[in-house]
């Protein structure tokens, strides 16, 4: 009889620890907010994930920043590479004569994946030499077709910090760099702000493969849909016909047929616009725009297509305007999402 007693007991208290665990979990679902974050590849999405990290998971252990390390060389040297391709596609030549043979040994590095590998300091130099050298700053200036990626000019301003020995890579670094996803890989941040829960989710890799990806979308509360401001004039690689500004559009405005959740629209790289608008006029890519240099008047417009591409009225929340309020390309970066108050303010979900 009394097994039978601490039987029927521990019966009863495994069901009320199972209902009381069903209960919590409900709670947690009920408040927890999924985030999923849209963009076209290079529009910012990882570097988001890596703002909220550093906002509200104090930030990176020094091991985490260790890893980033062979991407930084890896982003460094592939920008250098870019540069010296765009120079020979432009016809340009270097104003230094030894630049063109640091040239040459740039096109030949390669940065190994062994964790152990360290930048050569003989290719730090020969970078650091092409960077200076007054060809580059008369076609960064000037030449509309000279893009530079985003993070370059921050990488070769800092290349020789970069190949000391002891390279440990900053924050700042981590936030420059393209890190390699895996194809088509899902990366998640959970994030505690009382009274809720929010998940974001980073799925890269999003201009194929979207089969594989669109089950993100279950049970989505917002969309941080990311639009690269500087994207205008840059065609694809893949589509010379378009550019990446219209890719994006039409991401954009394919949205609603995947998705109900409330959208919120989010400018990146308007830096990049700034320094752009000079040698690549918008008016020459929408003769429609009259604002000339005008950043804000520009960042408008372009925000303002996004507007019209949103035919089937999802809900918008448009963060630009106190995005502009940041002055300089660091601000931006360390504070955007900070001024925008997307996670702050749990009402904007
Ligand atoms: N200057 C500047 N660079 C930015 C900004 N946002 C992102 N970047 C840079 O742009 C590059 C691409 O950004 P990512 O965050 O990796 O882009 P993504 O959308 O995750 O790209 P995929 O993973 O390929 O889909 C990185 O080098 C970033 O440092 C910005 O607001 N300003
Ligand atoms: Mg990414």
């Amino acid at each position: 009889m009394g097994a039978n007693i601490s039987t029927e007991q521990r019966e009863l208290e495994r069901s009320m620890a199972i209902d009381k665990q069903i209960e919590a979990d409900s709670r947690r679902l009920r408040s927890e907010q999924k985030v999923l974050l849209l963009g076209t590849p290079g529009s910012g999405k990882s570097t988001i994930m890596k703002q909220m990290k550093i906002i509200h998971q104090n930030g990176y252990t020094p091991d985490e920043l260790a890893a980033f390390r062979l991407d930084i060389y890896q982003n460094l040297v592939d920008s250098a590479k870019d540069v010296v391709l765009a120079l020979h596609k432009l016809g340009l030549e270097c104003v230094e004569e030894i630049n063109k043979t640091y040239a040459a040994q740039i096109l030949e590095y390669k940065v190994e994946s062994d964790p152990s590998f360290r930048l050569a300091p003989d290719i730090a130099n020969a970078i650091d030499s092409l960077w200076k050298d007054p060809t580059i700053a008369i076609a960064v200036k000037l030449c509309s077709e000279f893009h530079l990626p985003d993070s370059a000019s921050y990488l070769f301003s800092n290349v020789q910090r970069i190949a000391q020995k002891d390279y440990l890579p900053s924050e700042r670094d981590v936030l420059r760099a393209k890190t390699k996803t895996k194809p088509a890989g899902i990366m998640e941040i959970s994030l505690h702000l009382a009274p809720c829960s929010i998940r974001i989710v980073d799925v890269s890799n999003q201009r194929s493969e979207r089969k594989k990806w669109i089950h993100c979308f279950e049970a989505v509360t917002s969309i941080i849909f990311c639009a690269g401001l500087s994207d205008y004039d840059q065609v694809l690689l893949e589509n010379k016909e378009q550019t990446r500004m219209t890719e994006s559009l039409i991401l954009f405005e394919s949205v609603p047929s995947f998705s109900s959740a409330s959208v919120i629209l989010f400018s990146t790289k308007i830096e990049v616009l700034k320094a752009k608008l000079g040698k690549a006029p918008l008016e020459m890519y929408f003769p429609e725009y009259t604002g000339e240099h005008d950043i804000n008047k520009a960042a408008k417009f372009i925000m303002s297509k996004y507007m019209q591409a949103n035919r089937a009225n999802l809900r918008i929340y448009s963060q630009y305007i106190r995005v502009l309020l940041a002055a300089t390309e660091d601000t931006i970066l360390q504070n955007a999402l900070e001024s925008t108050g997307i996670l702050r303010d749990t009402k904007v979900l």
